[in-house]
């Protein structure tokens, strides 16, 4: 087995991973990738070889799969020992959601890294406890080991103070209460990609919608970000599979103030308990709704792609125009509906949808005379993961 880099990368729903190994500067080539996806619904893990041949696989349909990170990751762990054999291993990136004010770019972990990373969980609480839970794991089975971590935050530093600020008294930007923006890693990769599967519109006005378990969009122009629907958490902007997404914030102060809710309660309900879940009342999984014929998950789903319709509009405007919009992640990626729905009526903004692409889940999906292409672009966090370890690793022998 080859001398390798592992990834580790968890989200809300699922924890994904990669094998890589480093292929000359700048380059790595994968060796396997895979998921426990579904935690909390229909869990499910995979693992794939370079060329997509699945090596194992587990669809857990009783109940008795892993039912949150701790045990997922232990499933994760065991297999990859048996993979890895007697590999050594090079190093290890993992995504971490939250970088704050202080980390604009990947960090190798040390013991003040790693207890700064702690102080921001209560922001990022759906993902910060259990992208620092693998470190300490990742420690205990490899003692010493270069661990690197790339943050969802990186790629929206850099923003405009108007992108960037709340109109609250200025003391609270300078405390760190900005809009902060995540899934980067995502959208750093799509940037990349459209280079090369799309080149021409690359460095353009470009809008990523990244559709998952968390639901973000992001205007990319010149191949850098300009704004982004999430902000000092990611609770902003769109609805997601239990987040609620934009609130008006005196919806807060009511259930605080008059309702009685407490923080914890409140915290639980917007993290938890809102989102297509809440509004649906069946499932946060886009798979469980567009299978149920109950009016709401049709609600549900009107409003999450409401959600989607007005930050497009929003983001085309703060780019001026319109060059390419990119659906990517769980539901970007699988659900020809939801970007039916998005794009339909859209001719106004130069988008023209063509239907048996869309539904042949086609790379561009755009007709060829669409003024704005169209495209769907499957997204690989652990891919740029493993690019930054690998920045680290030749920066820790130079
Ligand atoms: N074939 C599919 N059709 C519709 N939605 C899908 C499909 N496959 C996955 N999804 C949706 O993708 C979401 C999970 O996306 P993912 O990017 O893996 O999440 P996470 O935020 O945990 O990384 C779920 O809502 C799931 O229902
Ligand atoms: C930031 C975020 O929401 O991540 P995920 O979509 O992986 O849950
Ligand atoms: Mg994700």
């Amino acid at each position: 087995m080859i001398d390798s880099i592992l990834v580790l990368n968890a989200g809300s729903s699922s924890i994904k991973f990669s094998v890589e190994a480093p292929a000359g500067p700048g380059s790595v080539r994968m060796l396997a990738v895979g998921q426990i996806e579904g935690i909390g619904t229909h869990v499910h893990f995979v693992a794939k070889d370079a060329d997509g041949t699945v090596l194992a696989e587990t669809r857990w349909e009783d109940g008795s799969g892993p039912t949150d990170h701790d045990a997922a990751l232990h499933v994760i762990s065991e297999w990859l020992d048996g993979f890895l054999g007697d590999a050594r291993v090079l190093a290890v990136g993992h995504r971490v959601v939250h970088g704050g004010p202080d980390f604009s770019g990947p960090v190798v972990i040390t013991p003040g890294v790693r207890a700064k990373l702690r102080e921001l969980v209560p922001l990022a609480p759906l993902h910060q406890p259990h992208n620092l839970a693998p470190i300490d794991a990742v420690e205990a089975r490899y003692p010493g080991v270069l661990q690197v971590a790339c943050f969802d935050t990186s790629f929206h530093r850099g923003h405009d103070f108007a992108a960037e600020a709340f109109a609250i008294p200025l003391k609270y930007f300078d405390q760190g209460i900005r809009r902060y923006g995540f899934h980067g890693l995502s959208y750093e990769y799509v940037a990349r990609r459209l280079t090369e599967v799309a080149p021409d519109v690359a460095s353009g006005r470009i809008v990523v919608a990244h559709l998952g378990n968390g639901a973000s969009m992001c205007a990319i122009r010149g191949g850098r970000s300009v704004e982004s629907t999430m902000g000092f958490t990611a609770l902003d902007g769109l609805a997601m599979g239990t987040r609620s997404g934009q609130i008006d914030p005196g919806v807060l102060l009511h259930l605080i103030g008059t309702a009685g809710m407490t923080v914890p309660e409140v915290t639980r309900l917007l993290y938890h308990e809102s989102g297509l879940k809440g509004l649906s009342g069946i499932s946060p999984d886009m798979r469980d709704l567009e299978r149920s014929e109950d009016p709401r998950a049709a609600r549900a789903i009107d409003y999450f792609v409401h959600a989607i319709r007005r930050q497009l509009g929003a983001l085309a405007a703060s780019i001026g125009g319109l060059d390419a919009l990119v659906f990517t992640a769980g539901i970007g990626e699988n659900s020809a509906m939801v970007r039916r729905r998005v794009c339909e009526g859209m001719e106004w903004l130069g988008i023209s949808l063509d239907a048996d692409a869309n539904e042949g889940n086609a790379q561009v999906i755009s007709t060829a005379d669409s003024a704005a292409r169209v495209l769907v672009v499957r997204t690989s966090e652990e891919t740029m993961i493993g690019l930054h370890v690998l920045e680290a690793l030749e920066q820790a022998v130079a």
